[in-house]
């Protein structure tokens, strides 16, 4: 970690420049005016310093002078040095202030940015692999850096720029007092090894911190609270979290101290050559060589020299902090480009090819078990086709592949005769509609709960009463107090709703889009009955049929609804089994029919014994 190359080191400096450019160019955008005070006080106080040291020089050799140019010389220095403090103290105050709060608002962009860049990934490896959650984690955390970045650089160039200007006059007193510079250096070694220690202890620890903030949330959200609640399982979570909290503290804390240890090594070095430096000067004076004024000079620049070296290096430091976010802010960017992919086309009618899978292979990244393999499959427009299969056949992932939100390893899948991957994915993505079993609680008002299924017609009322009808929802609503306009959920105290009613919603949304060319409903009805499921699924099959140009795929362990599908697929270790009509399949006495034969003489099981038991009243 800390054997860093000159070559990665010069591209993370290119990145940090590119980075710096680039919130300096929004701070430009956010305010123009606090930008340009803030560089010319920048500017002004990189020469205060010496400006400073200078006067003193000046009131020392004065008061020893007898040109009788006494009095002009002190009021000349006086002002001088005056002018000077008045600007670096209350120059670097506003400086100070400004910066903050520029810094705030560039952070609120660079955060948006982040999010638009994270929206724009059509697939979805960067919220299911671990190693992108700590990178997007570590991002999220430090975007103050990335936004305090160009600042970074304007008080590292003051340091820098006032520091040369007091090596400047002490080398005027004696070469030898330039070797302080040198001394700059240990500093400035040591503290870039600290702050990468400890970067590294950061990111070690990423993990652990992810899992620390996931217990927590799971404790205050009502769906995580009520099992942890019944199993009795928060001593333990807490004991969990608590450990994960511990570890990072431990190894932040230990890399802290260490950092300690460089950075004290480094200022002793530097004290030891102030201390050179003063006795070098004082032997000058006794010598005749140096004036009582340079020696006030060589006191009071050497002790800020001290400072300024300080503010080069924690200015250093903050760049590599921005660094190290910059790192990850340019993944994402760049991994969001890549995802992007190059797909360009528009999406195709699929009137007449529908969707073919030929030959999919696909293992989910960073896994060594192959999901799905050799999969051919051929969906017809105006069509519902069932999956079928034991848990983790593969079901799930091949609805992700149709979706976009993985890409096959091997094999492709054709839309309408084109193959997925050279269609634009934002239109691909404006064309699909679904529902699946572990939805997501908009926990907004309902018009929006159910409009976000299609963002285009979200605040269009007719189109969300209309889904929310077709969804059988409609009565849900009618019970709210504000109608559509209710606010959902208790986390803005708004009305909570039963699994099953909150389910309703997602097939609402679900049905929101009114030609989806693919509608995808993996398992959408479990929270509900079976006569609102029976209900919900006509309204879909109908929709199905009467739609020429829509794919309508189904994923259900019920074969009550599977056996109306127009072609049932059956998926077993992640290839087609069986496939075709349900009495095709029926007759073909494979595994479909064992399935279906085994569930259907539950259900008479089930029936005969309630009606035995009815028969008993
Ligand atoms: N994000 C993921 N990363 C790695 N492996 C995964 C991921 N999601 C699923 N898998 C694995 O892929 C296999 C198939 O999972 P999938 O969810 O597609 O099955 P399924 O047929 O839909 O199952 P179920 O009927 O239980 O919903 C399983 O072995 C699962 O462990």
């Amino acid at each position: 970690m800390n054997g860093k190359s000159p070559k990665s080191a010069g591209r993370q400096g290119t990145a940090t420049l590119r980075i710096a450019h680039h919130t300096f160019a929004l701070a430009w955008r956010t305010d123009p005016f606090v930008v340009s005070v803030v560089v010319c006080l920048s500017l002004a106080q990189a020469g205060a310093v010496a400006a400073t040291g200078l006067s003193q020089r000046w009131v020392v050799d004065a008061a020893q002078s007898s040109d009788g140019q006494l009095l002009v010389a002190l009021a000349l220095a006086v002002l001088i040095g005056v002018a000077a403090h008045v600007t670096a103290a209350a120059g670097n105050r506003t400086r100070y202030n400004y910066q903050h709060d520029l810094t705030d608002r560039v952070d609120l962009e660079v955060n948006r940015e982040i999010l638009t860049a994270t929206a724009s990934i059509p697939t979805l490896e960067h919220l299911e692999r671990p190693e992108f959650l700590n990178r997007l984690e570590l991002l999220r955390r430090h975007t103050g850096a990335l936004a305090g970045s160009c600042w970074a650089m304007t008080d590292t160039g003051i340091a820098v720029i006032s520091a040369g200007l007091s090596l400047w006059l002490l080398v005027g007193v004696h070469p030898a007092l330039g070797a302080l510079a040198l001394l700059a250096l240990p500093p400035l070694w040591a503290a870039d090894r600290a702050k990468r220690n400890l970067a590294a202890a950061r990111t070690a620890t990423a993990e652990d911190q992810r899992l620390e903030d996931r217990i927590h949330r799971m404790f205050l959200a009502p769906e995580s609270g009520k099992e942890i609640y019944l199993a009795g399982a928060g001593a333990v979570l807490d004991e969990t979290a608590h450990a994960a909290r511990i570890r990072v503290v431990t190894a932040v804390l230990k890399a802290r101290l260490g950092a300690l240890g460089w950075q004290l090594s480094g200022w002793v070095c530097y004290a030891a050559g102030y201390i050179g430096a003063l006795i070098l000067t004082v032997s000058l004076v006794t010598r005749g060589a140096a004036s009582l004024g340079d020696l006030m000079l060589v006191i009071t620049l050497g002790t800020q020299l001290r400072f300024q070296i300080h503010g080069t290096v924690s200015g250093f430091s903050l760049i590599a902090e921005a660094g190290h976010a910059t790192d990850h802010y340019l993944w994402l960017l760049a991994h969001a480009r890549h995802q992007r992919g190059t797909g360009t086309r528009a999406v195709p009618d699929l009137r007449q090819h529908g969707i073919r899978m030929r030959d999919v292979a696909f293992t989910y990244p960073g896994s060594h078990e192959q999901v799905l393999s050799g999969v051919n499959l051929d969906l017809q427009p105006g069509t519902t086709t069932a999956l079928v299969g034991a848990n983790g056949a593969g079901k799930t992932t091949l609805v992700k592949l149709l979706s976009g939100m993985y890409v096959p390893n091997t094999g492709r899948i054709e839309v309408g005769g084109m193959p997925l991957a050279e269609l634009d994915p934002v239109a691909w993505r404006r064309r699909l509609s679904g529902a699946f079993q572990d939805f997501f609680r908009f926990q907004l008002p309902v018009r929006h709960t159910v409009g976000i299924g299609d963002p285009d017609a979200m605040d269009d009322t007719e189109q969300v009463t209309r889904a929310v009808r077709e969804a059988g929802a409609a009565p849900i609503i009618g019970r709210l107090p504000d109608g559509l306009d209710t606010q959902l959920g208790t986390l803005y105290g708004g009305v909570e709703l039963s699994q099953g009613q909150w389910q309703r919603l997602a097939l609402a949304r679900a049905l929101m889009r009114r030609h989806p060319l693919l509608l995808v409903l993996d398992e959408p009805t479990a929270a509900l009955d079976p006569l609102a499921e029976h209900e919900v699924y006509e309204v879909f099959m109908r929709q199905a049929n009467t739609d020429p140009g829509r794919i309508t795929l189904l994923v259900s362990h019920r074969f009550s609804t599977v056996r109306k599908a127009d072609h049932i697929v059956v998926l077993d270790g992640g290839r087609v089994s069986e496939q075709g009509t349900h009495a095709e399949l029926m007759a073909a006495h494979g595994r479909y029919a064992e399935l279906y034969s085994t569930q259907a003489a539950a259900y008479q099981e089930e029936t005969d014994t309630s009606n035995n038991q009815l028969d008993g009243f």
